[in-house]
């Protein structure tokens, strides 16, 4: 008699419906606090939901993502299928949403060739500058700010990836980007959208009545393929005529041979913009929004650049001597993440850990959020606090780097990460050099505070920051 192997239990989660699974309880608003709230209801930093017949495991915990995501990266590296995304709005041409597999691998090692932590230094001289730009911008019109940063991060990218210094206004690259860029606002979390859940309704014919998204995937298909295909030839028509200046596209095209599948090469110089972008631009409200409501952490990390580098702008060499700069960097990257759910891994054989079993095409969300805001790691989480970094006036190595759970986990790491911390060392330093952040004035002349609100989506950034946020530009010399 052949017996059948013990059952395993599913982690535990809400109860859920027959068809819809728990579909009816998924969050949609700040979908990180929920399940925050969920994993101490259920006493369990592992839970389970079926979405509509789509399995999901949810990870509340660092250890429980390092043992899953990391020590079984084999079959925990996969992607969600997200036919929307990749099939109709073509996003497969940056390797974050491509399945795991010889294609994304491909990918990876051609981009991480750039952004390895050895080679990425190659683009400081290039983030200074942009920096530096930033700071000018502001200082001529400083009622925007927010524009010069986003103009700053953007710039970087491009001249880092192309070689190409985007125009100061009307950019047409920028223009195809951003509004690119603007449909993966359209989720909140991967597996959100109707099509993403139900694969078959991308087959609806895009005139239907409610099929408006369809028709609007096809506008954004254009969009990706102008993107990933316009900075690219524009480079390969400069270096044809020897006027490219250094950049990641330049070295590519030149070490492609006849016959080569360009295909790689060009993704791998599109994925800076599109992976960094929106990010990097997001961490930067983040700090802004800190500063805003921190004024004595602002004043803190000013007294030190004073005394470190005195009167010029800060340079990558001053790093080392401005240790609350770094702390200040990785509270804001605890406190207010900009993914607080990560992006969901896939898994791709049948599992069973801690005694609950993982079935094969689980989607395995983490929730960051809980992980950057737990109280052992970080007392009193929600406090802006960038001393919890600090011992003796220098990082102390036993408080958890947030870096450690804000960049995702295994072979799915945020491969830019480096290439992150560089760009926001130098902005953050820069503008805290140059300028005071400070909030505008009620007719009494009570400061009048943002509230600290994080919209959701695939990256979540600080709402209404920009009628909170006043500039004066007295520190620049
Ligand atoms: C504060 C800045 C950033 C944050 C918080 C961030 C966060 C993340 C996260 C959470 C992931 C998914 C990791 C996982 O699946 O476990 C990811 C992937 C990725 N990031 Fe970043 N990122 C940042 C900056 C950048 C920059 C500057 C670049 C490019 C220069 C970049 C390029 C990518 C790419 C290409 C992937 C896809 C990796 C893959 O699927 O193999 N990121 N990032």
């Amino acid at each position: 008699i052949k017996l059948s192997a013990p059952r395993h239990a599913l982690p535990p989660g809400p109860r859920a419906l027959p068809l819809i699974g728990n579909l009816h309880q998924w969050p949609t608003a700040k979908p990180w606090l929920t399940f925050d709230s969920w994993f101490k209801e259920y006493n369990s930093d592992i839970l389970y939901m079926n979405v509509a017949g789509q399995h999901v495991v949810i990870l509340g915990s660092r250890k429980k993502c390092v043992d899953l995501l990391d020590k079984r990266s084999a079959t925990y590296s996969d992607r969600a299928r997200l036919p929307l995304w990749v099939d109709l709005m073509k996003w497969d041409y940056n390797f974050l949403f491509l399945p795991y597999g010889t294609k994304w691998r491909e990918h990876r090692k051609s981009f991480n060739d750039y952004f390895h932590p050895n080679v990425v230094h190659k683009y400081n001289a290039k983030q200074t500058r942009a920096a530096r730009m930033m700071a000018r911008r502001i200082l001529a019109s400083p009622e925007n700010p927010l524009d010069h940063v986003r103009f700053a991060a953007t710039f970087v990218v491009m001249d880092v990836a192309y070689g190409i210094q985007i125009a100061e206004n009307n950019d047409p690259y920028i223009e195809i980007a951003e509004s690119a860029i603007s449909s993966l606002g359209l989720a909140s979390v991967p597996g959100t959208l109707p099509a993403d859940l139900f694969p078959i309704l991308k087959y609806i014919p895009s005139w239907l009545p409610g099929a408006g998204y369809k028709r609007y995937a096809h506008s954004v298909a254009h969009l990706n393929h102008l993107f990933a295909t316009k900075p690219w030839n524009a480079t390969k028509d400069k270096l044809a005529k020897g006027e490219a200046s250094e950049s990641i596209a330049e070295t590519l095209i030149e070490s492609l041979t006849e016959g080569d599948d360009e295909e790689v090469a060009r993704n791998t110089a599109a994925a800076c913009y599109a992976g960094g972008n929106d990010t990097t631009i997001c961490t930067l409200r983040v700090f802004m929004l800190a500063m805003v409501l921190h004024p004595e952490v602002q004043r803190k990390a000013q007294e030190e650049l004073d005394a470190v580098i005195g009167d010029r702008l800060p340079t990558f060499e001053d790093r080392e001597q401005l240790p609350y700069v770094r702390a200040l960097m990785k509270e804001v990257t605890r406190w207010q993440s900009v993914t607080p759910m990560g992006f969901a891994h896939r898994v791709t054989e049948d599992d069973v850990y801690d005694g609950y079993f993982i079935p094969k095409g689980t989607l395995v969300a983490t929730n960051v959020w809980s992980m950057l805001n737990d109280p052992e790691a970080y007392p009193d989480p929600a406090k802006f606090n960038p001393d919890r970094f600090l011992k003796d006036g220098e990082i102390d190595p036993n408080v958890l780097d947030p870096g450690q759970a804000a960049f995702g986990f295994g072979r799915r790491i945020c491969p830019g990460r480096f290439f992150s911390a560089d760009f926001n060392f130098i902005v953050v330093s820069t503008l805290l050099s140059a300028f005071n952040f400070g909030p505008p004035l009620d007719a009494q002349g009570k400061p009048i505070l943002p509230e600290v609100d994080m919209a959701p989506g695939i990256v979540s950034y600080v709402s209404y920051l920009d009628q909170y946020l006043l500039l004066d530009a007295t520190r620049y010399s």
